[in-house]
């Protein structure tokens, strides 16, 4: 058991106390990270297969970022990016040097739900157009204008027709046909992940995408490739659009982009960022130092630890033996990179748990029927092969 029910934590009860409730909290208070390791306040330790939901792929505190955000705060914090800052710039050069080509001019912000709405908005004034295109079980963040890309209907009903669902069309994540039918000159953008995350870790085929990057063009249409999950490492490469060979219009960013600390941003083609007007979009605390500083020495560890190779060595590792298990309850291990879902033939939350509770390994659910694992590219392969038995266990 991870609760301590003799002595339950004060800030177990606090947090529960005073937080906004939308959050299915866990019993457990987590205090300190390293690598792949997470420990309770109890001092139990635990395997982390999340992640912050696919931002630590450097792995927890990773020494470089902590070096590097340490000085910073030390020297300056904030600066708005009406002012240029040397971290920022720095950091612009770093992330565009590792993006693909074209891809040169970069709207910063602080979430990937940020991120889809500067992705929106000069998507709209790149094209003079307002439709878009989604993707059925796609998810695109909570916020009001990238919810109506959002796909689930839990997410979006509560707000009614604040959600702008009359302008965008859903298409069956792979389907030529209805692709081909949905885009027209009237589309600003197509909006699709590499690897849908969230909808249950559901890979594109090369054939869907490379017709998405045909399609949009033929039509005078944006493609706008959600990488704020697949990208940075993640899925085997740096982003998860090389693995297609296709360069989007324009592309979210988010997660794993700067250390662990709260980043995004929406990069894209000069042509799309030269047609919003001055002043037409902006954010208080985008492009601060502080995260610049951690986002330059996460991105030059990542290419110095090989981070990509690791997680695609690492992550075909995992599958082999995710799928050497002999489970009834099986239907499919399938992924992309460390980006790994396992679809059961029932719900998957009680195996969650039970990993948690009594494996001490920590994943998540991706719809209810798949366990999503996402760990750090940094896990080695005796940690790969406990999680494996941890839950090879659980399920028997
Ligand atoms: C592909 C994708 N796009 C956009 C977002 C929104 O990013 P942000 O605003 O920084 O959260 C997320 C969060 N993905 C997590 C969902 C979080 C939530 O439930 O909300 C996830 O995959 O679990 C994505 O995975």
């Amino acid at each position: 058991m991870t609760g301590n029910e003799q002595n339950p934590s004060k800030w177990l009860a606090a947090e529960k106390k005073y937080d906004s409730g939308v959050y299915n909290k866990h019993d457990v208070v987590m205090v300190r990270g390293q690598g792949a390791t997470v420990w309770d306040e109890n001092g139990r330790s635990y395997i982390d297969c999340v992640v912050g939901y696919g931002v630590a792929t450097l792995g927890h505190s990773h020494p470089d970022v902590v070096k590097a955000v340490q000085e910073q705060a030390g020297k300056l914090m904030v600066m708005p990016q009406t002012v240029p800052n040397d971290k920022r710039a720095e950091f612009l050069q770093e992330l565009v040097g590792v993006l693909p080509q074209g891809l040169d001019r970069v709207f910063l912000c602080n979430s990937g739900t940020e991120a889809m709405e500067a992705a929106k908005k000069f998507a709209i004034t790149a094209t003079g157009r307002s439709r878009f295109v989604s993707m059925k079980r796609g998810f695109s963040g909570r916020s009001l204008g990238a919810l109506s890309f959002t796909w689930e209907p839990k997410y979006r009903e509560p707000f009614g027709d604040a959600v702008d669902n009359k302008s965008v069309d859903f298409v069956t994540y792979g389907n030529l046909d209805e692709l081909r039918a949905a885009v027209t000159e009237q589309t600003a953008a197509v909006i699709m992940e590499p690897v849908q995350g969230e909808g249950g870790v559901r890979p594109a085929s090369a054939e869907f995408i490379q017709e998405a990057r045909r399609i949009t063009r033929e039509k005078g249409a944006l493609l706008i490739l959600d990488e704020i999950q697949t990208g940075f490492c993640r899925t085997g490469k740096m982003f998860a659009c090389e693995h297609f060979g296709v360069i989007p219009d324009g592309m979210t960013l988010a997660k794993a982009i700067a250390g662990g600390t709260p980043t995004a941003a929406f990069a894209m083609m000069s042509e799309v960022a030269d047609r919003m007007p001055a002043g037409g979009h902006g954010t208080t605390f985008g492009g601060n130092p502080l995260s610049m500083a951690a986002g330059v020495a996460s991105l030059r560890a990542m290419k110095r630890e090989g981070l990509a190779e690791q997680a695609r060595e690492k992550g075909a590792y995992m599958m082999d033996k995710l799928r050497a298990i002999q489970s009834p309850k099986i239907r499919e291990v399938r992924g992309l990179g460390l980006m790994i879902g396992v679809e059961l033939k029932e719900k998957s939350a009680p195996y969650i748990h039970a990993m948690e509770h009594d494996e001490g390994v920590l994943c998540l659910a991706a719809t209810p029927l798949v366990v999503r694992f996402l760990p750090p590219a940094v896990i080695s392969k005796e940690q790969i092969d406990q999680v494996v038995a941890a839950f090879e266990r659980v399920l028997n």
